[in-house]
């Protein structure tokens, strides 16, 4: 009875092979067609009756999300946005769930905490939770009550006890930049032709690289004594692009499938060689026992005074993202400072010379000396104003029943229901979530935004009646609110320090005064390219 049952399956299986062997072209023309189908019906329905349709971009944007994600992926996302915000206004719709800001008011909509209102988290499949070192959390892409537990015990790390007792450490990273330039730096006394050419950027990225894995991991990378990258350092630059490709594969799962497949083992092979190195540095740093003052100690002092713990394995994972979310970004804005200054030789001239007037000796300059020159952080505001660490948007969801965004309504994600008629019908199911930012670099450099928004002219910060219409309040680097950057003073801190040091000590000169050097593809962050720089040692006369 039983055989027989199995018997006729499998004789209808065979005449349905059959079947399809013979039809084969129709079965393919007719998958094709329901494909085919279903993709017009969706930009269609992207372009005329998603909640978003009523906002503006082109129509290539709004139906699909191939143009943005293929512009971002290019790293060339940027130059699109400047021209789209230019031809549509301060809301332009960039990809079907997509819309980019750029009117200073988006940021508290956005960013801030609003008493009454839901937050709008960070969009999960651009916040990758690969970096979670054995799946425990760090404070960058954890969400609910995971994030400010790990906020608070981040937090003393960054107070201004914990900053005025790093100076020290600090410095002798700086010393260690300073005389390892001064060997390679011409002096001003000889023949100019004799001076050395240094890639300037490459050098500020060792620097950054070191100062932040002394504080975090009580070592250095050893990069500025050797003269070239840690392997740990290069693969945090190698890996600034595929964080770039993977949030673009994710928007489209049945690629994400086959990016995992393909791709997924090698990453993930890459990313636990990057962890081990983590684990076995902070294992180091908590079996010394020092009472140096680093990132270790004040998260340990903490927690001996506090019931809330930071686990072993969150330390490994949140020790190894202040050294990535910390580096970069300060030597870039330090890299675009010093260009913009060195294009600018009537900015830097008399900034020089107030530095150099105001600081008898280089030891004069500290922390709390560098406060008194408001030149020098109008030079490196307006230079991350044209040219922002974080260039690209933090990109977060609308939460549960829509919210107001810089005067728009926006309303939340929808459940989309495609029904497709054509002999059968097929009904797809598509969550689609609405996803809102500020593309900083769009935003700083739009004339909409500041006056003369092309030029670098630091007065604009110091009261410059000209500029008196910008709209400075757009001008959010660390971004604001809960998930602001905790390492905004420290950052600020230390690029002030290496300014003014790299400014008392040297007198710099573009190699090539023709290239845009800031004309470069932006991802997560910028990939830069060498700043080569000609340094002459200056010497002071009594
Ligand atoms: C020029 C230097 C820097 C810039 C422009 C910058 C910018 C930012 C921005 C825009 C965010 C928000 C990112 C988002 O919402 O996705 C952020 C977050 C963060 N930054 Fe920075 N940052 C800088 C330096 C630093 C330094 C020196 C540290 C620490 C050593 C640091 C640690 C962090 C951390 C831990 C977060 C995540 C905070 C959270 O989610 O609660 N940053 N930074």
């Amino acid at each position: 009875m039983e055989n027989t049952y199995l018997t006729n399956i499998w004789t209808q299986v065979h005449n349905l092979v059959l079947l399809a062997r013979e039809n084969v072209w129709y079965l393919a023309y007719f998958f094709c067609s329901v494909i085919l189908l279903f993709q017009v019906t969706k930009w269609l329905y992207n372009v005329y009756f998603h909640p978003l349709a009523a906002f503006p971009g082109p129509l290539l944007w709004r139906a699909s999300r191939v143009p943005f994600e293929t512009s971002n992926v290019r790293g060339r996302i940027l130059k699109d946005l400047s021209v789209l915000h230019a031809r549509y206004g301060e809301v332009v719709r960039v990809a079907p769930g997509i819309l980019a800001f750029i009117h200073p008011s988006a940021w508290p909509d956005i960013y801030a905490h609003k008493p009454g209102h839901l937050p709008f988290p960070k969009d999960p499949l651009r916040y990758t939770h690969d970096t979670y070192i054995n799946g425990h959390p760090d404070v960058f892409a954890a969400e609910d009550v995971d994030h400010p537990r790990l906020r608070r015990l981040l937090k003393p790390v960054f107070s201004d006890k914990a900053l005025r007792e790093q100076e020290p450490l600090i410095q002798a990273n700086i010393d260690l930049l300073i005389s390892k330039l001064r060997e390679r730096a011409g002096s001003s006394t000889v023949d100019p032709s004799t001076t050395d050419v240094v890639d300037i950027s490459t050098w500020l990225n060792w620097a950054t690289f070191d100062l932040i894995g002394d504080l975090a991991f009580g070592e250095t990378f050893g990069c500025l004594a050797r003269g070239s990258y840690h392997p740990w350092v290069a693969l945090i630059f190698a890996s600034v692009k595929a964080v770039t490709i993977a949030g673009a594969i994710k928007q489209f799962p049945w690629l994400d499938r086959l990016w995992q497949i393909l791709i997924g083992g090698v990453w993930m092979r890459a990313m636990r060689q990057h962890q081990q190195l983590v684990i076995e540095k902070v294992d180091k740093r908590l079996a010394r026992k020092t009472e140096r003052k680093d990132f270790t100690e004040f998260i340990l002092n903490y927690q001996n005074t506090n019931d809330e713990k930071m686990s072993k394995g969150e330390m490994y994972s949140n020790l190894s993202l202040l050294i990535m979310a910390g580096s970069d970004t300060s030597a870039t804005a330090l890299s675009g400072t010093l260009y913009h200054l060195a294009r600018n030789q009537h900015v830097l001239r008399p900034l020089q010379t107030e530095i150099r007037e105001k600081f008898a000796t280089e030891g004069d300059i500290s922390f709390e000396s560098i406060a008194a020159l408001p030149n020098l952080l109008a030079a490196l505001k307006e230079s991350m104003r044209m040219y922002p660490s974080q260039p690209i948007f933090t990109p977060r969801k609308v939460p549960k029943g829509g919210a107001e965004v810089a005067g728009s309504w926006v309303p939340e994600g929808v459940s989309l229901l495609l029904i497709i008629i054509i002999i059968v019908v097929v009904v797809v199911v598509v969550i689609v979530i609405t996803t809102v930012g500020i593309f900083q670099s769009t935003a700083y450099n739009s004339p909409i935004n500041f006056m003369h928004s092309h030029k670098y002219d630091p007065s604009r910060w110091l009261g410059n009646p000209t500029y008196d219409g910008d709209r400075r309040d757009v001008f959010r680097p660390f971004s604001i609110g809960p998930k602001s950057c905790i390492g905004m003073q420290l950052a600020y801190t230390e690029m002030q320090l290496i300014l003014a040091r790299m400014l008392w000590n040297f007198d710099i000169e573009l190699v090539d005064k023709e290239r845009v050097w800031t004309d470069q593809a932006a991802h997560w962050s910028w990939v830069k390219t060498p700043l080569l720089m000609r340094l002459k040692t200056f010497e002071k006369r009594e």
